[in-house]
């Protein structure tokens, strides 16, 4: 699958900073250490009702990720998903009376083209789970093999993985059981499935029913589960221990718990990543944006309504990523207005000496993505030069590029 186009990152001058980041499995905010390729894996969208707020604020989070690691001069690998088959999507697409593979070409195009209206640097690999159906056969005919995983011997016997495989379920999400199962439920587990060894245990493949898609090949046909997916995409492009595995916090527990148990118990490498880093939840006046409660705000219509796709980055950016918030209507007039200030800063022929911003810009960010310092850092170069103006002739451009590099945002 075709990612989306790149965009140009400037160089810097000055000494970036090694980027520190918060971990769930640690509960601490760690350096990170990749080598000089780092390994980036972020769960992609499940291609319906994209691009909501709640989706773009995700993505501008390991953007920043990938813009530091850029910025200390490693070369990124970054991986992305498309869940372009599973239950929501087929549910969807039912509901609308549609077929399922027009809907996830459909959003997944309009997706595409958010997120360079949001310029977030694309992924090397993009991959759906429908090209990756082969791979995932593969991981689970081996999960098979090693015992970890089992068939049901019911009418129809789905390929479930068993939880306790590892000896180390749980580490990722540290949640205790009790909590595991009301998330197991309420996002996309069936922990009453009769057979299973456990109510925890998670499908790996799902046996074809009637007027269900479904492929063939040494699993009999079927369609993959959700977790697999993952595990399976980047383990085979990223190899068994990567950087950083990205996503919102909803998909802590059980999705990122399990695509870490079965990349384990796959390639016999722990962790799986050594970050698990999660963005909390936009919200919509207090109520989480979600495709089940209807509440959303897309990218695609405020670029229709001719809303600078600058101001909407630089709304997102305002509060922490980790912080659970909500958009509002001022949150988007405050962004508006920052960034024409910005823009006529940077505008100036001249303005104070910039090297001191530059320096906290990287020093905020790489302090676990703290933005609402370094949005602040430049707000006060800013208001300076828009005062007192200046006489560094090189200020405005270097204010320009470390903005555009490092937070992603054209002036
Ligand atoms: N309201 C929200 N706020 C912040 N992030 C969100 C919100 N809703 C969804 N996300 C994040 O957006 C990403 C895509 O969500 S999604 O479309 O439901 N798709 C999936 O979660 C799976 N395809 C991951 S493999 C996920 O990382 C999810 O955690
Ligand atoms: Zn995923």
């Amino acid at each position: 699958m075709q990612p989306w186009s790149s965009v140009p990152v400037p160089r810097v001058p000055g000494a970036p900073r090694p980027l520190r980041l918060y971990d769930t499995a640690s509960g601490e905010v760690r350096p990170t250490s990749p080598g000089q390729v780092a390994k980036l894996y972020v769960c992609g969208i499940t291609p319906y009702d994209a691009t909501h707020l709640g989706h773009a604020s995700t993505y501008l989070a390991f953007d920043l990720v990938h813009r530091i690691w850029l910025d200390n001069g490693h070369e990124v690998h970054y991986v992305q998903n498309v869940t372009d088959i599973d239950d929501p999507l087929l549910e969807r697409a039912q509901r609308d009376n549609q077929d399922w593979v027009v809907l996830g070409l459909r959003e997944t195009a309009l997706f595409r083209e958010d997120m360079e209206a949001l310029r977030v640097v694309p992924p090397r690999d993009y991959v759906g789970a429908v090209a990756a159906i082969p791979e995932i056969i593969e991981a689970v005919g081996k999960l098979l093999a090693s015992g970890a995983a089992y068939r049901l011997d019911d009418e129809y016997p789905d390929i479930y993985f068993d939880h306790t495989a590892t000896g180390r379920f749980g580490y990722e999400s540290n949640y205790d059981e009790q909590t595991m199962l009301r998330f197991f439920a309420e996002r996309g587990g069936d922990p009453d499935r009769p057979g299973k060894r456990h109510p925890l245990d998670a499908l790996l493949w799902r046996v074809a029913r009637d007027g269900e898609p479904s492929w063939d090949g040494e699993l009999g046909p079927g369609r993959p589960g959700w977790h697999i997916e993952c595990t399976a995409i980047a383990v085979n492009r990223l190899g068994g221990t990567i950087d950083v595995q990205g996503g919102g916090s909803d998909l802590i527990f059980p999705h990122h718990e399990f695509s870490a148990a079965h990349a384990e118990q796959l390639t016999g490498q722990a962790p799986f990543a050594r970050h698990y880093s999660h963005s909390g939840m936009i919200g919509l006046d207090g109520e989480k944006m979600s495709k089940s409660k209807g509440n959303l705000v897309f990218v695609s219509k405020l670029r229709a309504d001719k809303v600078d796709s600058m101001a909407v980055r630089l709304a997102l950016l305002a509060d922490h990523y980790r912080s659970d918030r909500s958009w509002t209507a001022e949150l988007l007039a405050t962004a508006e207005n920052r960034l024409s200030r910005w823009r006529e800063a940077v505008s100036l022929p001249a303005g104070p000496a910039a090297e001191s911003l530059v320096e906290r810009l990287r020093d905020h960010l790489s302090d676990d993505l703290d933005t609402p310092r370094a949005l602040a850092a430049v707000d006060g170069w800013v208001a300076e030069a828009l005062t007192r103006r200046g006489g560094d002739t090189a200020a405005p451009a270097l204010v320009r590029d470390a903005v555009d590099a490092l937070l992603g945002i054209a002036l």
